[in-house]
């Protein structure tokens, strides 16, 4: 039987999770990933980003949970994994004393001939010297040889992680201008960034990772479809305001003077008709949110206690002296998944299944009620 089927997602995660002896930097991660999208994971430092990429790439086993990638496991056949994949790491391994052609032929080895010549041409297509040594090119140069080695065995999933930091912005557009080509001919390529505009240029699919827990996945257009940035101007700064209704909730809530801006999901048009009708609310304005807007309000410091945490506070300590050390192919098989806590995000594929709609509006400060949100 092949390793691969197509109709089945090419990154499935279950469960996942990554103690570390001070910190649990994965809480139970689902998350599936089909074929022939451009996937963006989006995070703030910290998050866990690296660590699922190690773990879905086979350098990190995780302390709990499973994946499977290309339809095989990479805690259990990593070199597998990584003859499927395209990989890019946050910080490329090059050796330093080898020349870019050097580089090209030592991974070419591993793939079949094609590869050789598709690394030249991607080399020569970012004008880098073949004959220069690794050690010497700039930070840029060096992603675009790390990157050109990636995507020179055609590879039907392509995983980087922070693709395009250190490349000029020229070289940015044109490169993840190439992955939407990739996503059209079938090809998947899953990321992780910081550069929320640029994703949002790029992606098809999104989720956004947050202290080690997925708090929203989903198509992108359904995501900025689904929040709602509300300004709601009131006559007195006091003024309270009743509760929006389920199915909307409250991500956060700004309050400045007399007006109230608040992001929400599952905003209906009949709550802001029902909102101008309150008593001292003047006005009421309805827009869009951004992506990256959204990605603030799930992402709020005050969010953890609603973002799934058993621990109810910001703290993400591990209370494990299980420390995996760095990342490594050793270490235990991955076990079956902790299913205990019931406010895990039980988000799978792209859609999510639950979440809490108390639907409060609050009138102090920026909080959250929205618990995990998917479409
Ligand atoms: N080998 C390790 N040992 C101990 N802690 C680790 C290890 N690797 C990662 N961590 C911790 O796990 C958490 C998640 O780290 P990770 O590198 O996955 O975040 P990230 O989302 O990729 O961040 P960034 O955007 O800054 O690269 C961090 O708190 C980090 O300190």
């Amino acid at each position: 039987m092949p390793a691969e089927a197509n109709h089945l997602p090419i990154i499935e995660a279950e469960k996942l999770q990554m103690k570390f002896r001070r910190i649990d930097a994965l809480r139970g991660v689902n998350l599936q990933v089909n074929r022939g999208s451009v996937f963006a994971l989006l995070g703030e430092n910290g998050a866990g980003k690296s660590t699922l990429i190690r773990i879905l790439t086979g350098f990190q086993k995780p302390s709990d949970g499973s994946a499977r990638v290309c339809g095989l496991d990479p805690a259990r056949q990593p070199d597998q994994v990584r003859r499927q994949i395209g990989y890019v790491s946050d910080a490329p391994s090059l050796y330093p004393w080898m020349t870019v052609a050097e580089t090209g032929g030592f991974a070419a080895s591993l793939y079949d001939a094609a590869f050789l010549e598709r690394y030249q041409r991607s080399i020569n297509a970012y004008e880098i010297r073949a004959d220069q040594k690794i050690k010497h090119l700039s930070k840029g140069q060096r992603a675009k040889v790390a990157l050109s080695l990636a995507l020179a065995h055609d590879p039907s999933l392509l995983i980087l992680d922070e693709p395009t930091s250190g490349l000029d912005p020229k070289v940015r557009k044109s490169f993840l201008e190439s992955m939407i080509d990739r996503a059209a001919t079938g090809q998947t390529v899953f990321l992780s960034s910081h550069q929320i505009s640029e994703v949002e240029r790029v992606a098809d699919q999104v989720a956004i990772l947050h202290r080690g827990k997925i708090v929203l996945v989903g198509a992108l257009d359904e995501i900025r479809d689904s929040v709602s940035r509300l300004v709601i101007d009131v006559d007195d700064p006091l003024r309270a305001i009743a509760r929006l209704p389920a199915p909307a909730t409250v991500l956060s809530e700004d309050t400045a003077g007399r007006q109230r801006q608040l992001f929400v999901r599952q905003l209906q048009p009949a709550m802001i008709n029902a909102l101008r009708e309150q008593e001292g609310v003047t006005e009421v304005r309805h827009h869009s949110a951004t992506l990256e807007e959204i990605f603030v309000a799930y992402t709020l410091p005050s969010s953890e206690s609603n973002s799934g945490d058993s621990n109810g506070g910001s703290d993400r300590r591990s209370d494990s002296d299980d420390d995996q050390g760095p990342p490594s192919d050793s270490g235990n098989v991955a076990g079956p998944g902790n299913a205990a806590d019931p406010r895990n995000t039980s988000d799978t594929g792209n859609s999510t299944v639950r979440e809490r709609n108390d639907g409060s509006v609050l009138t102090r400060g920026k909080e959250r009620t929205g618990e995990v949100g998917a479409l």
